[in-house]
C-alpha cells in the first residue's frame, strides 16, 4: 500500500504555541501542582502542533483518515506513542474531549465503572486495535477490541427481577427463567482468574486499578455487567429492594410486629393471665401450633390441582434456596433450605412457585386471631406461622387440650384454607417434640409418664440445643446416637464433658424435663441490619459508601424504637481463603469467615457522624480487602430508651434488672431484628471480647466506672454536672455511697492503651506523694491498705477534672469547683466545655460536626488527591523534595486532626506505598515513613488509636 504523504491541519486550528513554551518545561515543585496541569496542557498542545507540522515527512499511512480519537488513562503503548501512531496514520488526535459525539473512538485499556457507563454508547477500543490496524494496514473490526463491553445482548434482569430471578406464577416457565439465569452466570467472570491472565491484565491497567487484589479485580469485572451491578450493593437502591425481597427480613419484621400486637391485644382483652399459673407445682398444659409447609401451603391455597403435586417456594433459579416445600415434595427427599437444582434433580416434576409475602402476612393474621380467641393463660409468638399457648387454667387433661387443638385446626382451615398441626405436652420441650410427631395435619400429645420412653427412639439431634458438634461428641465419646443412649450416661460424666450447665441441661432434656418457662421473655437488647447477598465491592470507598447507607438504615430502625446505643458492632463476612470468587448461590456469600469489631460509647448515641467515624475505624482495623467482603452488617447493642437515656429497652416487658454497667458489660445473649438471624448463627451470638472492642469516650463527663465515684467529690460539683453524673450512675445501678476497695480492672482494660497507661502511671507516681500528704504519715510509716485505696479512688475522679501537662501549655482554664459554681450558667457551661475538650477531645467532635474538609492544592476527594500524588511520584523518580514531604505530612496531619478522616489518610498513604512497591525507591520509602510518623503523631494528639497501615 502506497504511503500517503500529505500535510494535515491541526484539529484545534493552526495556533502556534511556541510563545507559550518558556515556562512550560520548567521543573515543578510539588506544592505548585495547581500550575502543573495548566503547563502540562500547554506542553502537550505544543507537542501536537509540532507533530502535525512535521507530518509531511513522517506520515506513514492514511488508515485512520477521517477518524478522531482520544486516549484515556494508562495505556500500553504509552499515551505519546499512541498519539504519534494515530497522527502518523492519518487520524485526528483529540486531546481534550468536549462532545463525545464528535469523537470516533476513545482509546483506553480500562474505564472505571462510572466512566464505562458514560461511554457505553460510544466506540471504546483498546490500544491493541491501533497497533493491529497499523500492523495490518487496514481498519480492523473495532468490535473485536472493545474496552467497554456492551450492555449485554442477553435479556436483562431488572433489579427486582434479580431478586425474583424468575417470575413463574405457579407455572412451568421456570425453564425459561433458568435460561435467563444461565446467561447471567455466563456473564460472570470465571472463578479462576489465572496468574498469566492477571499479569497480562495488570500490564494494561491504569494505576488506580493496578493494585487491586484478585478478588477486587474479579468484582470489578463482574460489576461491569450492568444487570449484575444493579443487583448488588453498588446500586444506591439496593438496601430498600433487598429488604423488600428478603424472606428472612420479612420473617423477622413480622415476628417483632406480631409480638407487639399480641401483647396489646391480650393485655387489653384481659385474656391472658399468666399470673394464674405461676406456681411451679401446677401441672402445665402447653400447646405448640405450627402451619404445615406454611409458604408452600399459602401460595397454593387457591390452586387445588397443585396441592397434590410436589411444590416448592423459591426464587426459581437453580442456585436459589427453597424456602418451603409441601409434603408431596418431601416424599422425594426435598427439604426446606435445599437448592433448587438439587431439588429438581430429586424430582424433575417439582413445581416452583413464587413468594407472596402479602398473602403470608394476611393468613398469619387470621391464624393469630383464632389463637387470641382461644381462652388461654399465655400466648407466645414464635414466628409468623407458629405459636405457643399455655392452657393450664382452662383444661383438666390432655384430652381437653386435644379437643381445643382440633377446634383450632378447624377454624384456621376454614379461615385460611391451610392446615396447622398441634403438639401438646406439660412443658415447651415435650409440646415441641409432640408437634414433630403430629405433622402434617394432626394433633399429638406426650403424657409425662410416657415421655421417658417416647424420647428413647429419637436421634439426639432432635433435642433442642443439640447441634452437630454436640451430637458428634456424644457419638465419638459415648457411642450415643439416640436419646435412649444419652439417658444412660451419668449426669456427672455429662457435666464433666460438656460443662456443669450444659451437661445438666442434656441430662434433663433427655428425660423430657424442661425448666424453661413459656413466659420467659428476654428483653430486646439489640437491633441489627445485615446483608449477606449481593455484597460486592471493588474499592474501599465502595464499602464505605455502602456502610453509610447501612448505618442510615440502622438509625431509622433505632429511631422507630426510640433508642440510642452504647455499643456498635461491625460484622463482616469475609470470603474464606480458597473459596471461589463466584459462590454457588448467585451473588451469594459462599464460604466465609465471620469477623466482628465493636466500639463502646460511654454515653448513648445515635449521631450519624459519631457512629460513621467509628465504623470507618472499625472497618480499617479489620483490614479486609474490599474485594473479599461477602456480607456486611451493623448491630446496635446495649440500647437504651432515647428519651431519658436511663432504661434498658424492652419491647415486651418492663425492665427486670437495669443494666449493671454502661461500660462493656456481661449482658446475656442478644436478640436481633432484621436479616440478623442468619448472621447471629454465623457469629454465634457472642459478646465481643474486650480486645475486639474500641473504647469510644462519648460521654460529656467521662466517668470512671461507678465503682470509682466518690460521693464527697460528687457533692462538690455544680448542680448541672451532678445531675448528669447521677443519671449516669443510676443507669449503672449503683448507690452513691458504695466505694469499692479497688480500681475497676475492667474499666482500665477497656481504656485505649495510651489513656490506660496514663491513668496507671499517674497512680503510681502520685500514690506515694499524695498518700503521705493526705495522711500526714511520716516517711517510713505504713499507711493502712484501706486508706490507700480510698485516696486512689478520689484521685481517679479528680484527675478527670485536672488539665494535663499539654493542656496547661495551651492555657486551658484550671478548674476550681467553688469558683465554677458561682459563675453564671452559660460561662459554667463553656468552662466545662473546655474541660471536656481537654480530656478526650469529645466536645470538639460534637462541636465541629461536620468536620471541616482540609483541601490540598484545591483538591479534596480521594481520587483527585491520588492523582496528585501519582503525578508527584512520577515526576520525582529518584525521590521527593524534602520540603514537599513535610508539606504533605503536615497536610495528612491536619486531615487526622481537623477533618478527622482517617479513611482518606489511609488511602493516600497506601497509595504512595503502592506506587513505590514496584521500584522500591529508598528516598520514597523514607518519605512514606515520615508521613506515617506524622499521621501517628496526629492520632496521638487526637487520642485515637494509631492508624493501621499494613
Ligand atoms: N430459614 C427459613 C425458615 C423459615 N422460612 C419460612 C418458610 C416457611 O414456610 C415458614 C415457616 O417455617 P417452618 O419452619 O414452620 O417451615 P414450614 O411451615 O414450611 O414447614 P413445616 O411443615 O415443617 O413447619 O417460614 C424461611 O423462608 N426460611
Ligand atoms: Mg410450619
Ligand atoms: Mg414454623
Amino acid at each position: 500500500m502506497a504511503l500517503q504523504r500529505k500535510k494535515r491541519e491541526h484539529p484545534t486550528g493552526n495556533a502556534d504555541f511556541n510563545e507559550l513554551e518558556d515556562d512550560a518545561y520548567e521543573s515543578v515543585g510539588f506544592h505548585d501542582h495547581g500550575d502543573y496541569f495548566e503547563r502540562k496542557k500547554r506542553k502537550l498542545q505544543n507537542q501536537n502542533a509540532a507533530l502535525y507540522r512535521g507530518m509531511g515527512e513522517s506520515s506513514v499511512s492514511n488508515i485512520f483518515e477521517g477518524l478522531s480519537m482520544a486516549i484515556n488513562g494508562y495505556t500500553n503503548p504509552s499515551y505519546s506513542e499512541l498519539r504519534t501512531m494515530i497522527i502518523q496514520n492519518g487520524g485526528t488526535f483529540v486531546q481534550y474531549v468536549g462532545k463525545k459525539t464528535s469523537l470516533s473512538f476513545l482509546i483506553c485499556s480500562f474505564l472505571t465503572p462510572s466512566k464505562a457507563n458514560q461511554w457505553k454508547h460510544h466506540k471504546v477500543v483498546t490500544p491493541q486495535w491501533i497497533v493491529d490496524c497499523i500492523r495490518n494496514q487496514k481498519l480492523l473490526p473495532w468490535t473485536n477490541y472493545r474496552a467497554v463491553h456492551p450492555v449485554a445482548s442477553q435479556s436483562l434482569l431488572s433489579f427486582s427481577d434479580a431478586f425474583k430471578e424468575v417470575v413463574p406464577q405457579i407455572s412451568e416457565q421456570h425453564h425459561e427463567s433458568s435460561e435467563v439465569e444461565d446467561q447471567t452466570q455466563d456473564a460472570l467472570p470465571s472463578n479462576d482468574v489465572g496468574q498469566t491472565e492477571t499479569k497480562k491484565m495488570n500490564d494494561e491497567l491504569p494505576n488506580s486499578l493496578k493494585f487491586l487484589s484478585r478478588s477486587a479485580w474479579h468484582n470489578y469485572h463482574l460489576l461491569n455487567t450492568p444487570n449484575i451491578r444493579k443487583s448488588t450493593t453498588q446500586n444506591p437502591e439496593f438496601l430498600q429492594k433487598f429488604f423488600n425481597s428478603s424472606r428472612l427480613h420479612h420473617l423477622s419484621t413480622w415476628k417483632t410486629a406480631l409480638k407487639e400486637e399480641i401483647q396489646i391485644m391480650t393485655t387489653s382483652s384481659g385474656l391472658t393471665s399468666v399470673r394464674n399459673v405461676k406456681s411451679i407445682n401446677t401441672k402445665h398444659f402447653i400447646m405448640h401450633v405450627d402451619f404445615d409447609c406454611f409458604f408452600a401451603a399459602v401460595s397454593t391455597r387457591n390452586a387445588s390441582e397443585l396441592q397434590l403435586k410436589p411444590v416448592a417456594v423459591a426464587h426459581g433459579i437453580k442456585n436459589s434456596e427453597i424456602a418451603s416445600c409441601n409434603y408431596e415434595a418431601r416424599k422425594y427427599g426435598i427439604k426446606n433450605g435445599m437448592f433448587v437444582s438439587t431439588a429438581k434433580s430429586l424430582c424433575p416434576s417439582l413445581v416452583l412457585v413464587d413468594y407472596d409475602f402479602d398473602a403470608y402476612e394476611s393468613v398469619s393474621r387470621e391464624f393469630y386471631s383464632v389463637l387470641v380467641d382461644t381462652p388461654n393463660d399465655y400466648l407466645k409468638v414464635i414466628s409468623i406461622d407458629e405459636a405457643l399457648l399455655d392452657l393450664t387454667t382452662h383444661v383438666q387433661s390432655f384430652e381437653d387440650c386435644a379437643n381445643i387443638a382440633e377446634s383450632i385446626r378447624k377454624r384456621v382451615r376454614t379461615r385460611t384454607n391451610c392446615d396447622v398441626s398441634v403438639g401438646i405436652g406439660s412443658n415447651v420441650l415435650l409440646a415441641r417434640l409432640a408437634l414433630r410427631k403430629a405433622k402434617p395435619h394432626n394433633v399429638f400429645y406426650i403424657r409425662d409418664e410416657d415421655a421417658y420412653v417416647y424420647l428413647q427412639s429419637l436421634p439426639v439431634q432432635d433435642l433442642p440445643g443439640v447441634g452437630p458438634s454436640q451430637s458428634s461428641k456424644l457419638f465419638d465419646l459415648y457411642n450415643a446416637k439416640t436419646v435412649g443412649d444419652l439417658q444412660k450416661i451419668n449426669k456427672h460424666i455429662l457435666q464433666k464433658t460438656f460443662g456443669a450447665n450444659y451437661g445438666l441441661h442434656l441430662y434433663n432434656i433427655s428425660r423430657g424435663a424442661d425448666t424453661n418457662n413459656i413466659s420467659n421473655e428476654t428483653p430486646r437488647r439489640s437491633i441489627s441490619v445485615d446483608v449477606n447477598w449481593g455484597v460486592r465491592f471493588v474499592f474501599l470507598e465502595d464499602a464505605m459508601d455502602f456502610l453509610k447507607r447501612l448505618l442510615q438504615e440502622l438509625l431509622n430502625r433505632m429511631s422507630k424504637c426510640d433508642v440510642a446505643l452504647h455499643q456498635l458492632q461491625l460484622r463482616v463476612l469475609k470470603r474464606a481463603e480458597n473459596a471461589p470468587f463466584n459462590p454457588i448461590k448467585y451473588l451469594g456469600a459462599g464460604e466465609v469467615t465471620p469477623l466482628t469489631k465493636s466500639a463502646m460509647f460511654t454515653s448513648a448515641t445515635k449521631s450519624f457522624d459519631i457512629l460513621y467515624r467509628q465504623i470507618v475505624n472499625l472497618y480499617i482495623s479489620l483490614d479486609v480487602d474490599p474485594g473479599d467482603v461477602r456480607g456486611i452488617g451493623l448491630q446496635a447493642s446495649k440500647i437504651v430508651k432515647d428519651s431519658n437515656n436511663e432504661q434498658s429497652f424492652n419491647f415486651n416487658a418492663p425492665l427486670k434488672t437495669p443494666q449493671k454497667k454502661i461500660l462493656p458489660g456481661l449482658s446475656n445473649r442478644q436478640h436481633t431484628q432484621g436479616q440478623g438471624q442468619e448472621f447471629d448463627e454465623i457469629y454465634e451470638k457472642k459478646e465481643p471480647s474486650p480486645t475486639d472492642t474500641t473504647f469510644v469516650p462519648s460521654t460529656p463527663y467521662n466517668l470512671p466506672s461507678a465503682s470509682q465515684m466518690s460521693p464527697s467529690v460528687l457533692a462538690q460539683l455544680p448542680q448541672s454536672m451532678q445531675g448528669s453524673i447521677k443519671r449516669q450512675l443510676e443507669v449503672q445501678n449503683k448507690k452513691f455511697d458504695e466505694i469499692p476497695s479497688k480500681l475497676d480492672p475492667l474499666f482500665l482494660k477497656e481504656l485505649p492503651t495510651p489513656i490506660r497507661n496514663e491513668v496507671k502511671e499517674d497512680h503510681e507516681i502520685t500514690m506515694n506523694k499524695r498518700i503521705k500528704l493526705k495522711t500526714h504519715a511520716r516517711p517510713n510509716e505504713k499507711v493502712p491498705e484501706e486508706t490507700v485505696e480510698k485516696i486512689q479512688q478520689q484521685d481517679a475522679f479528680q484527675k478527670m477534672l485536672r488539665p494535663n501537662k499539654k493542656e496547661k501549655k495551651k492555657n486551658l482554664p484550671q478548674v476550681d469547683l467553688q469558683v465554677l459554681e458561682e459563675l453564671p450558667k452559660e460561662i459554667q457551661e463553656s468552662v466545662l466545655e473546655e474541660i471536656k475538650l481537654s480530656r478526650y477531645d469529645l466536645a470538639r467532635e460534637v462541636k465541629m460536626m461536620p468536620n471541616p474538609v482540609v483541601t490540598f492544592q484545591q483538591k479534596q476527594s480521594i481520587d483527585d488527591l491520588r492523582e496528585l500524588v501519582a503525578i508527584w511520584y512520577e515526576k520525582s523518580p529518584r525521590g521527593p523534595n524534602s520540603h514537599d514531604v513535610e508539606y504533605f505530612s503536615r497536610y495528612l496531619g491536619r486531615v487526622v486532626r481537623e477533618e478527622r478522616n482517617l479513611l482518606k489518610v489511609q488511602a493516600l498513604i497506601r497509595w504512595l506505598q503502592q506506587l513505590n512497591r514496584r521500584n522500591k525507591v529508598g528516598a520514597w520509602q523514607m518519605a512514606i515513613d515520615r508521613t506515617v510518623e506524622a499521621v501517628q503523631e496526629a492520632c496521638l494528639i487526637r487520642n485515637t488509636p494509631p492508624l493501621v497501615l499494613l
